[in-house]
């Protein structure tokens, strides 16, 4: 008899594992999976451990009646001997499970085969082992693969097991595509639910190839909830959204959406042309005008060093500031703020700064994150990975060493907080290139300052040598910058999913007009050295008119 299911027409988006002991009180696991079932499950896989095997099978045929009246295809974890007698669609396997050339050639043809890759080397392994003599390419013997864990999840022991958050799921699937295994399909698991969703969808989709996931596996956000069928339901939109947003617009190079997820057709008019220097301007002095009336609430969490002197600068360029830190603060804040500032300079609220992300993403709030001194140690290094894995920001800001330890890249050295050295030889494409990695706005400082989306690159050169003879220059640039992402919140006329609003004009808004306050304070008379400068630069910021930007903006679009 030919298989029910082709396993090249399976509908991935929503894979439900099972997990009887996550069921709430009461409820029964048939009622549960049918619930889910109506609610929108495309796959179901029977996970069960520590069972015998008569009960196994006993719960496999069950869970196979329902499944075939709803059509969708049933998945055994681990267990061929089950897979077979129930008549499954297929198999799904671990890395340290049946391999899978033994599980193929056991299975009937037509089967299912899906294996679990948690790390790079395990999706390289599973392209270099099993490769078709013939061809070179990767033998069909996986029609999917499960990649994860991508957060930490209680729905299994994944202790030893590093996270590969949304940015690793990216890069599994750009090495999938690279050694030819674009044809297997792909869904990630571990610690999903309906609101990191986004996050993941945003972050996962690969940097070079711009491959999509194929679905979600989730276990506990359905069966854990008393109305699965709700739970299914949202999350299966959600899916759908987030993963076809990209094609809801057209750009160049097949970038349909800027890596902010911000649709270029959005961006103040331009109808997805190319935007020429007087546009850009324009749209500066626009937002200065929203500064001026609406006056953007900056939630600022900032390091200890500059806290005074961020608050002061937002009152100078006209935003709102408040410097709350809490977790349980920093929620309700959320609602109300305009964009969101993480600089972990003096790193001593961690969980805050998580909360204050995820709430962030969720209220599509801008968040402007600024690794200071990211090359210092390994705890500034393990925790950008921790809060890049929390939340997806909006844009991040460093200065040249901060950027190159972000980016992998010895080319530039640090000296704590400071970046040395004449900066990287290509600097263009070193905010092009982490800005598509890291999905987000990247703006590298300096004597010029280069920001890109992953497509358009541009560069200022505004400023004064004095600004570099302060603390916090760097750390009131993102200040400068947050208020205008809020202004251009405030301006967005749509929204994606994690952001609204035209988040790039907000970051050449927020540098221009704090480089041109920083240059004005330079060159007067008044000012004899860095203390001079320093009050004198909060002066100026106060100062800087609509006129200033016009004359005085030194900035090129570089591509
Ligand atoms: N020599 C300089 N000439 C012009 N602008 C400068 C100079 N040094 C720093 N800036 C400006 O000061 C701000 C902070 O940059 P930077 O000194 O790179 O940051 P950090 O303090 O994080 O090292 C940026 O907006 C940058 O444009
Ligand atoms: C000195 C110092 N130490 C920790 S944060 C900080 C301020 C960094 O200021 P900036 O990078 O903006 O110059």
């Amino acid at each position: 008899m030919a298989p029910k299911f082709k396993p090249e027409n399976i509908d991935y988006s929503l894979y439900l594992v099972t997990g009887r002991e996550l069921l709430p009180p009461g409820k029964d696991y048939y009622e549960s999976l049918e619930e889910s079932l109506r609610g929108g499950v495309t796959v179901v896989q029977v996970r069960e451990k520590n069972i015998d095997s008569g009960e196994f099978y006993e719960i496999a045929r069950k869970t196979k009646l329902l499944t075939d009246a709803y059509n969708v295809p049933l998945i055994i974890n681990d267990r061929l001997d089950i897979c077979l007698s129930v008549g499954a669609a297929g198999l799904h396997i671990g890395q340290t499970d049946l391999d899978p050339r033994t599980a193929r050639n056991l299975l009937p043809p037509g089967s299912v085969l899906g294996l679990s890759i948690g790390s790079l080397e395990e999706a390289s392994r599973l392209l270099d082992l099993y490769k078709d003599e013939e061809t070179g390419g990767p033998l069909k013997l996986v029609d999917y693969v499960g990649i994860g864990a991508v957060w930490r999840t209680t729905s299994k022991d994944v202790s030893k097991k590093v996270m590969l958050g949304p940015e690793g799921v990216g890069k599994i699937l750009d090495l999938l595509h690279d050694g030819s295994g674009g044809s297997i399909k792909s869904v990630a698991i571990g610690g999903i639910h309906l609101p990191n969703l986004p996050h993941l969808l945003h972050g996962s989709r690969s940097p070079i190839h711009l491959r999509t996931l194929d679905g979600i596996a989730v276990i506990s956000d359905i069966v854990s909830s008393p109305h699965p069928e709700e739970a299914a339901r949202q999350l299966s939109e959600a899916f759908k959204r987030g993963v076809a947003e990209p094609s809801l617009s057209e750009g160049r190079g097949g970038h349909a959406v800027l890596p902010t997820g911000i649709h270029r057709a959005d961006r103040q008019g331009d109808g997805g042309r190319r935007r020429s220097k007087i546009d850009w301007l324009e749209g500066v002095v626009g937002l200065m005008k929203v500064v001026k009336e609406k006056k953007p609430l900056a939630h600022q969490m900032t390091n200890t060093v500059v806290a005074n002197d961020s608050a002061n600068a937002t009152l100078a360029l006209g935003g709102s500031p408040i410097m709350a830190t809490h977790p349980l603060d920093v929620k309700d804040l959320s609602k109300i703020l305009d964009a969101l500032l993480i600089n972990f300079g003096t790193i001593s609220d961690k969980q805050g700064m998580i909360v204050a992300g995820q709430e962030a993403n969720k209220n599509l709030k801008p968040i402007i994150f600024d690794p200071v001194a990211i090359g210092a140690t390994s705890y500034r290094r393990e925790t950008a990975k921790e809060l890049l894995d929390a939340w997806q920001p909006t844009v991040i800001k460093g200065n040249a060493g901060e950027i190159g330890a972000l980016a992998g890249s010895l080319e530039v050295a640090s000296k704590g907080v400071d970046s040395v050295g004449p900066g990287f030889a290509n600097p263009a494409d070193v905010v092009k290139t982490l800005a598509r990695q890291k999905r987000a706005i990247v703006a590298m400082t300096g004597v010029d300052d280069y920001i890109s989306d992953g497509e358009t690159v541009l560069k200022v050169s505004n400023g004064h040598h004095w600004m570099g003879c302060i603390t916090g220059s760097g750390c009131m640039t993102g200040t400068a910058v947050t208020v205008y992402c809020g202004a251009a919140r405030i301006a967005g006329t749509s929204s994606t999913q994690l952001v609204k609003g035209d988040m790039l004009l907000g970051v050449l808004a927020g540098i221009l007009v704090y480089t041109i306050a920083g240059q004005k304070a330079g060159e007067r008379d008044d000012v004899r050295g860095p203390g001079t400068f320093r009050a004198a630069f909060i002066d100026e910021m106060y100062h800087v008119t609509t006129e200033d930007v016009l004359w005085m903006a030194k900035f090129e679009i570089v591509e």
